[in-house]
């Protein structure tokens, strides 16, 4: 699928949050959205998910206004993966992974085998299946992450949509992650805070800056030195090591004279 956020703008509480905010995420793609505290990246994520309507502009899947299809058919297509909220429900891991396939069959239906193999593959896929029995609130947070990224990948949409899918997870938890989500071949806008894993692993960024699209495209046209001394405020630069890696490089004072 390919998703087009078309000329966006979100007010909440007479605060402008987002103004013409265009991004285009091609079919298969990974891109990652960064920029600081505040610019509106979860505000963005939450008018694409739909729980939040824009003010302004459009969001296209495949061309067709999100708003305009059934709430059952956007949610069948579009799965997201929050940050991990601070009360973890009772239900076990197994009965969360199986929430994804809510939007297929509704609440009553029973589970067809179809589902369960969604189930069990979207666990085995985020690596929970030895969880499955055990309540959320029994997990760390780098596994009740993991188990919403199941949830996720149990609804097998078309977009999937993470807002700092890293957050809890250690450092190699944090690249098996987005390996797995790279290795899933689905079209994705992520959030992610750290920008080396970021440039590491996203097809294309966007950075947001103040509600606005400060940059976008292929990672080192977006991460210029000049947008990462405008926009997060340090000295650094990124490079394409010769192992073909992108990494960042930070200056021994990364906040002088700004
Ligand atoms: N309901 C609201 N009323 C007024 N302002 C809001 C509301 N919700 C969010 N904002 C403001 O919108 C701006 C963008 O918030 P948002 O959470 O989208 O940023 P973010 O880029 O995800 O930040 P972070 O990196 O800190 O998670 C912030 O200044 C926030 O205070």
């Amino acid at each position: 699928m390919r998703l087009d956020v078309a000329g966006v703008g979100l007010t909440l509480g007479g605060t402008p949050v987002l103004d013409d905010v265009r991004l285009v995420v091609r079919p298969g793609t990974v891109v990652g959205l960064v920029g600081p505290n505040g610019s509106g990246k979860s505000s963005l994520l939450r008018t694409i998910y739909r729980s939040l309507r824009p003010s302004a502009g459009a969001v296209l899947l495949d061309g067709t206004d999100l708003w305009s299809l059934p709430v059952r058919a956007s949610a069948q297509r579009v799965a997201a993966v929050l940050q991990d909220g601070a009360n973890p429900s009772a239900l076990t891991v197994a009965e969360v992974v199986e929430l994804g396939r809510t939007p297929h069959h509704g609440l009553v239906s029973r589970t067809t085998p179809a589902d369960r193999e969604a189930v069990e593959t979207a666990m085995a896929r985020a690596g929970v299946t030895g969880l499955a029995a055990r309540p959320m609130a029994s997990l760390s947070g780098g596994e009740r992450q993991r188990v919403h990224l199941a949830r996720a990948l149990a609804q097998r949409p078309e977009l999937l949509v993470l807002d700092e899918p890293t957050n809890h997870l250690d450092i190699r938890a944090r690249f098996e992650l987005l390996e797995v989500v790279r290795g899933l071949g689905v079209t994705t806008l992520a959030v992610l805070h750290e920008l080396d894993l970021a440039a590491r692993s996203c097809d294309q960024l966007v950075v947001l800056n103040r509600g606005t699209v400060a940059a976008a495209g292929e990672v080192l046209l977006a991460l210029t030195p000049e947008i990462l001394r405008e926009v997060f405020g340090v000295h650094a630069k990124a490079e394409r090591h010769s192992d073909g890696v992108i990494r960042l490089t930070y200056a021994a004072d990364p906040l002088a004279d700004l």
